[in-house]
């Protein structure tokens, strides 16, 4: 059996009728299914999607099926292709097989006739692709989903650097993975039983963040009522991710640099310095090279902590791993909150495939739970996946790398809002009020619904699509957000 978060069928066939009993034969199987009655949508499937298995009736309305099939192999693609014949062109078969199909059904053939062929393609597929897995290539990597290339080239160097003490520092915009790319290092490193301490540079207010790291002694400050270990201590002999680095204070920089030079960590109100071993692994969404040179990073930590680069590409430069990682979450999520949903419909992967994704791994997070808690179905359609229609920057527009963030942060749009494309024209403000054809007066006033909308609207954004993260800030229940996002929706159909 192949591996049932991934493996989907394909099946090409202009008579509807058949279509439909293949698949009322294949449904038992579990697998998510797609119908195609031309060769033109066929082939606008495969380019979204790759299907494990392609069900393939040679004579279609507008293209020899054949056609298909050469495809698939110019491709390299890892379909398997079954062909369907009618009885008596066994001539056709063998031509196929010799065009790459893995094997051929004459027409009529039963229900256990077909499961069992397509089982077997579908088992050569796990197989095929676990081969690959112990090539080590074309594979996912501890809890990162995809296999694009780009991603094979940070596996191998987080592969490569895990059993070294030496620091790695990691970039990427914000929600590529640099944290999970941290715990990875962590978990194939020699450290792997010992503590993983992360601390979040951005999130600590700056006169804490001296304790947070170093800890404190009893009345050090007000409030510190007794002894307290520091992230440095309790990462001992383990890892201690300092994640957002570039935001941390400069004389904190100094404390910091002492600390990786000499191995000593001294709590605040103390003088006695302690040993510890830690592994030091940082990260930032800005260019550190930039924050060096604007003097809000020292050069000195900078070239401490630099000895490792790792850079984590932005989703859309990742190819199909979107639709990998949006599956993995879409059935992940569908399990969490009870519903059937077991894959996409092809607007929604073409949605999915051409969005720029400013806010990466975690804004596809929230596109996918947004669609999976706001409707019903077996299929998730573009229509339920709140993107923008158009974005500046969309794919094949312009490129952002890191330091790009906010501006790319700011052009995405929340998760479950109706985007401002969809529901009002080119001139119309993001509240609904064409602001030049009004009163002063009404500028002035605005109705508070608006006010909240936007002041929510403006909370996700800046929290880079989270809804969740967004009321928390917000100080209310995420369902609050949810229930008013669908209200929006609602009146926007
Ligand atoms: N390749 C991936 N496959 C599956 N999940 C991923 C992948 N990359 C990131 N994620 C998930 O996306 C979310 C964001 O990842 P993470 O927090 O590691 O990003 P980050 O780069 O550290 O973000 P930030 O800069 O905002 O701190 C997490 O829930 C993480 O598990």
């Amino acid at each position: 059996m192949a591996d049932t978060e991934t493996a989907t069928i394909l099946i090409v066939e202009d008579s509807p009728t058949l279509a439909l009993t293949y698949e009322t034969y294949l449904t038992p199987l579990g697998y998510p299914i797609t119908q195609a009655h031309t060769g033109k949508v066929a082939l606008n499937h495969i380019e979204n999607q790759t299907p494990s298995v392609i069900l393939l009736d040679l004579k279609l309305p507008d293209m020899d099926g054949l056609d298909i099939l050469r495809r698939v192999s110019a491709d390299g693609l890892r379909s398997r292709v079954i062909v369907i014949t009618a009885h008596g062109s066994v001539a056709t078969a063998v031509a196929a097989m010799r065009e790459g199909a893995a094997d051929f059904l004459v027409k009529p053939f039963s229900a256990e006739r077909l499961t069992t062929t397509v089982n077997t393609a579908l088992e050569v597929v796990r197989l095929t692709e676990l081969v690959d897995e112990y090539r080590g290539r074309g594979r996912s990597f501890g809890d990162f989903i995809g296999e694009s290339a780009p991603m094979q080239a940070v596996y191998s160097m987080i592969q490569d650097a895990a059993p070294s003490r030496a620091s790695v520092f990691i970039t990427g915009e914000s929600g590529t993975g640099k944290e999970l790319c941290a715990q990875a290092i962590h978990r194939a490193s020699p450290r792997t039983e010992a503590p993983f301490i992360a601390l979040n540079c951005a999130a600590i207010p700056a006169n804490l963040i001296e304790s947070e790291i170093f800890g404190h002694v009893k009345g050090a400050f007000t409030g510190a009522t007794e002894n307290r270990d520091g992230a440095a201590v309790k990462a001992s002999g383990g890892t201690l991710f300092l994640d957002e680095i570039c935001e941390m204070p400069l004389d904190l920089q100094a404390k910091l640099l002492r600390f990786i030079q000499t191995g000593q960590v001294v709590p605040v109100g103390s003088n006695d310095a302690r040993t510890v071993n830690v592994r030091f692994v940082c990260a930032t969404n800005r260019d550190p090279w930039e924050e060096v040179a604007e003097g809000r990073f020292r050069e000195d930590l900078y070239y401490r902590l630099h000895v490792i680069p790792i850079h984590l590409p932005p989703l859309r430069d990742r190819g199909d791993d979107v639709q990998k990682i949006a599956q993995s979450l879409l059935l992940r999520f569908a399990g969490e909150e009870g519903k059937a949903f077991h894959g996409f419909s092809d607007d929604a992967v073409s949605r999915l495939r051409t969005h720029n994704w400013p806010g990466n791994v975690r804004e596809l997070s929230n596109v996918i739970q947004s669609a999976v808690v706001l409707n019903d179905g077996d299929v998730v359609n573009g229509a339920m996946l709140r993107l923008p229609v158009r974005q500046a920057g969309d794919r094949g527009t312009a490129e952002k790398g890191i330091g790009d963030r906010e501006t790319g942060d700011r052009a995405a749009t929340p998760a479950g809002m109706p985007p401002v494309a969809e529901t009002a024209p080119d001139h119309v403000a993001m509240n609904g009020l064409a602001a030049h054809d009004l009163p002063t007066m009404e500028e002035e006033i605005e109705p508070l619904e608006i006010v909240e909308r936007r002041t929510i609207e403006h909370a996700i954004r800046l929290c880079g699509g989270s809804v969740g993260r967004a009321a928390r800030r917000l100080g209310v229940d995420p369902s609050t957000l949810y229930r008013k996002i669908k209200g929006w929706q609602k009146a926007a159909s």
